[in-house]
């Protein structure tokens, strides 16, 4: 689809191959509903097209209503029809797309059993938890042979201990299928897509394949989905990324060694990743020195980290004796959130980019980390993945 719609400023171009799963995330008011209501003909645009299947379904002389399209979508809440059984509610597409009643009935047996509610045939929705209601709606979306299935976040209000089965079954009954899905969760892009596009302000901004997008983000949207930090900056006449706040960011260049990959070179814009769990956070500057805080590290208090840094004294790379090179920025804490075991430290360098680290819980809490305390990040070179901004 290649689609404007002019008060919501959404200028979207989107095309997912037959038989592919594509993502569509982004922030909230990025134009993603927009995106799907356009497909499923809820939505007219303004100017462009929208192809199913190489026919056009809206354009300035077309537009298939979505009762005419053969485009289904599975949301949040399922949806179903309260007075209709769960057999009756899977029947009910291939019904009243012609076909007769005992054939309808028979396929929409086979739908349930696929989904593992051959037992619930009978049941109304009220009488179905979540988690079987949605299991009935994705029977209900497939038992008319679907062109395009929509998926707008279904599993988002789903208890956690349901979610995961509901996405295996989404897996598996989606297989072969053309799908495009909206989504918060990094875990549905991996287990459900093939390929994202990233959508901001109305624009897709990124897209690629899953693990292309993911493992070299190109926005702070798309860096927190792939659960890493994103820093920005320019390239160094010695092959570094320099911040716009002055901290140098040495890394490795995980492209460095393949053809055609333009753009780096001194003075142009550059991208840094780096992966929260590789980040230490020191504490500048104590009575003890500055105490080592990784995910690996419980120890008490006051232990000296390997580099012992005082506030704002340490190099650039604060080569810990002759260890790899290390980066070192100092940094003050904005935020702290709990990560399973771990504690999500949210960082801010001098101009403002947002560095995140995981570090032990009881680590946090011995070191008092709290919003406004300064910090030392240090980063191995190796754990640092520096692109060209593209
Ligand atoms: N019914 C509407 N009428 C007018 N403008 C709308 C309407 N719905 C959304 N918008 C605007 O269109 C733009 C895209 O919104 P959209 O709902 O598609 O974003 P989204 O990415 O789905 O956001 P969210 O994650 O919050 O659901 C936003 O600027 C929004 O304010």
């Amino acid at each position: 689809m290649d689609c404007r719609i002019d008060d919501r400023d959404v200028d979207l171009r989107i095309s997912v191959p037959t038989g592919r799963r594509l993502a569509i995330v982004g922030p909230n008011g990025a134009g993603k509903s927009t995106a799907l209501s356009l497909l499923a003909g809820h939505l007219r645009p303004d100017s462009g097209e929208v192809h199913l299947r190489g026919r056009p379904v809206s354009s300035p002389h077309t537009h298939v209503p979505a009762h005419r399209r053969r485009v289904v979508s599975l949301e949040q809440r399922p949806g179903l029809f309260p007075h209709l059984t769960a057999l009756e509610n899977v029947a009910y597409g291939p019904r009243s797309r012609g076909l007769r009643r005992r054939p309808a009935l028979d396929r929409a047996h086979a739908e349930l059993d696929a989904v593992g509610c051959a037992d619930l045939a009978d049941r109304r929705p009220h009488e179905l938890s979540g988690g079987q209601a949605q299991r009935v709606a994705l029977a209900r979306a497939l038992a008319v042979d679907p062109e395009l299935v929509l998926l707008d976040e279904p599993l988002a209000a789903l208890d956690v201990e349901i979610a995961p089965g509901i996405r295996r079954l989404l897996a598996d009954r989606l297989t072969g299928r053309t799908v495009v899905m909206v989504t918060h969760d990094p875990l549905d892009l991996w287990a459900l897509a093939h390929d994202v596009v990233v959508v901001s302000g109305g624009r897709a901004v990124q897209s690629g394949t899953v693990e292309g997008v993911l493992s070299r983000p190109g926005s702070d949207f798309a860096a927190r989905l792939a659960g890493v930090s994103l820093l920005e900056g320019e390239v160094t006449d010695d092959d570094e990324l320099r911040t716009p706040g002055g901290d140098a960011v040495t890394g490795y260049r995980p492209d460095a060694a393949s053809e055609g990959v333009p753009g780096w070179a001194p003075g142009a814009r550059a991208i840094a990743t780096v992966d929260p769990r590789a980040v230490a956070v020191h504490a500048v500057p104590g009575p003890a020195g500055g105490a080592d805080l990784t995910a690996g590290s419980a120890g008490p208090a006051g232990l000296a980290g390997p580099a012992g840094f005082a506030a704002g004294a340490a190099p650039a790379h604060a080569a810990a004796g002759k260890s790899s090179p290390r980066n070192a920025w100092p940094a003050r804490v904005v935020g702290l959130a709990p990560a399973g075991a771990l504690t999500r430290v949210t960082t801010e360098l001098r101009d403002g980019q947002r560095v995140d680290a995981e570090v032990t819980s009881r680590s946090a809490a011995e070191l008092a980390l709290a919003p406004g305390v300064a910090v030392m990040l240090v980063v191995k070179a190796a754990q640092v993945a520096l692109y060209p901004r593209g």
